[in-house]
């Protein structure tokens, strides 16, 4: 079918110029973080958050506060909220009532204030388009991948996808990283890890992987440029645009 040949050089053209981004250069594997890199979740983590405290009879933090708490898995995002209000977290069972408290709130609406970044849709059809394997490596709890990506129409995308419970450790542990890279048949230095927070890049550099970094997302409020990614850019498009 010499069509389909004409037509599948035409497309071959079309990705090298789409991957003309430096941080692309001999990548195989993307490895995406979720909260803070390609959506903005901290108003209804916030919202979960506020509930769980008005359960616990604490009055609410708000977003600007949650904001920072946010970025090593679920229940340090609990027990920083309740250290916010003096609560001593050796109370096991305060902080798994909490816990669970938080995780139903969350559970019941974890998508309806939440919104994708600009340039997070682009990027991610650009590098599908093109052919690169894309994983999602987040500290959010499993549970709770799987319904996001399906609201925002995006679980196509990835071929693979952790949550901060999928594995005995989690980011800034390298293990999530290896075990994708593992399981893709990738070397850690055909892999790009792509996040916003400093647990992200002390995994990507601890597993070997090339790191970038978003500076909008939550660092707990520091730079993410004093976490010297590799590479750093304002928007996701620029991964995917035209030189
Ligand atoms: O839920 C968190 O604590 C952070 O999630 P993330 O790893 O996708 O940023
Ligand atoms: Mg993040």
């Amino acid at each position: 079918m010499p069509d389909t040949i004409v037509d599948g050089l035409a497309a071959t053209s079309q990705r090298a110029s789409e991957l003309s981004h430096p941080a692309l250069q001999g990548i195989a594997l993307v490895a995406f973080d979720l909260d803070g890199t390609l959506i903005d979740s901290v108003p209804d983590l916030a919202h979960a958050v506020d509930l769980m405290l008005e359960d616990e009879g604490l009055s609410a933090l708000g977003e600007a506060r949650v904001r920072d708490f946010v970025g090593n898995g679920s229940r340090v995002l609990v027990e920083r909220a309740l250290q916010a209000h003096g609560r001593q977290i050796d109370d096991i069972d305060m902080v798994e009532r909490a816990h669970h408290a938080f995780m139903t709130h969350y559970a019941a609406d974890p998508s309806s204030r939440t919104r994708l970044y600009s340039g997070a849709r682009e990027c991610l059809d650009g590098l599908h388009r093109a052919g690169l394997s894309l994983a999602l490596i987040t500290n959010k709890p499993e549970d709770f991948i799987a319904p996001l990506l399906e609201h925002f129409s995006l679980a196509e995308h990835f071929v693979l996808a952790l949550g901060g419970d999928t594995l005995p450790t989690r980011k800034p542990d390298p293990a999530p990283l290896l075990f994708v890279a593992e399981r893709l048949g990738v070397t850690p230095n055909q892999a790009l890890m792509v996040g916003d927070s400093r647990h992200d890049i002390a995994a990507g550099k601890a597993a070997g992987f090339r790191t970038l970094a978003v500076p909008y997302g939550y660092n707990h409020g520091d730079p993410i440029s004093a976490s010297q990614p590799d590479y750093l850019v304002e928007s996701l498009a620029a991964l995917v645009a035209t030189y």
